[in-house]
């Protein structure tokens, strides 16, 4: 079971419910907070409201030694994906002094294998299933074989876009993507999506069609965008395309509910 950890307040209100969110775990009075930028090449959790941009850097020090983003490039990354991530990094420069941030550029999304390393009590997980756990997406060694993606996301327009290249493991129908891995890559980009509104959430409804099918080895863009909130409910869009947007290969509709901690230790 995943959970999502970011939070949509300002810094120290978002201290505040971080705190009580990480309560129960180990690790949590090692966490900095307070830097404000995200850099290309920061290993950070991005939280955001609609109206502020906040950045904290989490993630590292819930792990023991420094953790692999996954969302930079590796040499199995082909031209289209490359050309792609350029692209969208190019948009996500920092703004220059003097001038204020408004997220209406694209942010690149760290992503890391792992979530949390420890809960207390042992009434969580196991500790050998702790320290085994994976991030489903992010657990296959051979670079290239599996889920390779990178997420962007543009605060002013409530918009995510995920690069997508799809490898030979992936395989259902000969020769094409597994319709479980699609929707697999639909629920991690719109739970993190829904995630940068209000965390921690998990996934209630995902409602998938599946229209052109993908070829196995090719790159595709999965783009979330909001639909509504409702409460603790987030309604998130989301489609699959090719890169030149001509072919529409997945259309979906995703809802997510912010749960307490305490409904992850019930089970
Ligand atoms: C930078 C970002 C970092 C993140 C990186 C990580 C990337 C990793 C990505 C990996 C991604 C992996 C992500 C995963 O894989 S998450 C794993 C897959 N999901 C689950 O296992 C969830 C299992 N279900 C539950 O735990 C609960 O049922 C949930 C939490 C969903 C609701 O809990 P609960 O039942 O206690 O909620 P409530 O009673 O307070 O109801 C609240 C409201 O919600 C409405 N409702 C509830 N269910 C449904 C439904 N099915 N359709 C329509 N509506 C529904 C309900 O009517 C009510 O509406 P209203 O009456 O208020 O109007």
């Amino acid at each position: 079971m995943v959970f999502f950890f970011a939070q949509s307040l300002s810094i120290l209100e978002m201290a505040r419910s971080v705190s009580r969110i990480f309560s129960g775990f180990r690790c949590f009075g090692s966490l900095p907070f307070g830097n404000t930028q995200l850099k290309t090449q920061c290993p950070s959790v991005l939280f955001r409201t609609t109206s502020e941009r906040t950045v904290v850097q989490v993630l590292p020090s819930i792990f023991s030694r420094k953790p692999r983003d996954f969302s930079l490039p590796n040499s199995s990354w082909g031209e289209e994906m490359m050309r792609l991530y350029n692209y969208y990094n190019s948009q996500s420069e920092e703004a220059t002094e003097g001038q204020e941030d408004h997220g209406e550029q694209w942010t690149r999304l760290p992503s890391y294998n792992r979530s949390l390393k420890y809960a207390t009590g042992g009434v969580y997980l196991s500790k050998i299933i702790q320290s085994k756990a994976r991030l489903f997406t992010r657990n296959i060694r051979d670079p290239g074989a599996a889920f390779e993606y990178v997420v962007f996301f543009r605060q002013d327009k409530q918009r995510c876009v995920c690069v997508f290249q799809a490898g030979h493991l992936l395989e259902g129908p000969p020769g094409h993507v597994h319709g479980g891995a699609i929707a697999t890559m639909i629920d991690t980009v719109t739970g993190t999506h829904a995630s940068l509104l209000s965390a921690p959430v998990m996934t209630a409804n995902l409602n998938i069609n599946y229209r052109s099918p993908i070829p196995l080895g090719s790159t595709v863009l999965i783009e979330s965008t909001l639909d509504k909130e409702e409460g603790k409910k987030k309604f998130i869009l989301c489609s699959v395309t090719s890169t030149d947007g001509s072919r529409v290969h997945t259309e979906a509709t995703a809802l997510f509910v912010s749960i307490s901690i305490s409904h992850l230790l019930r089970g």
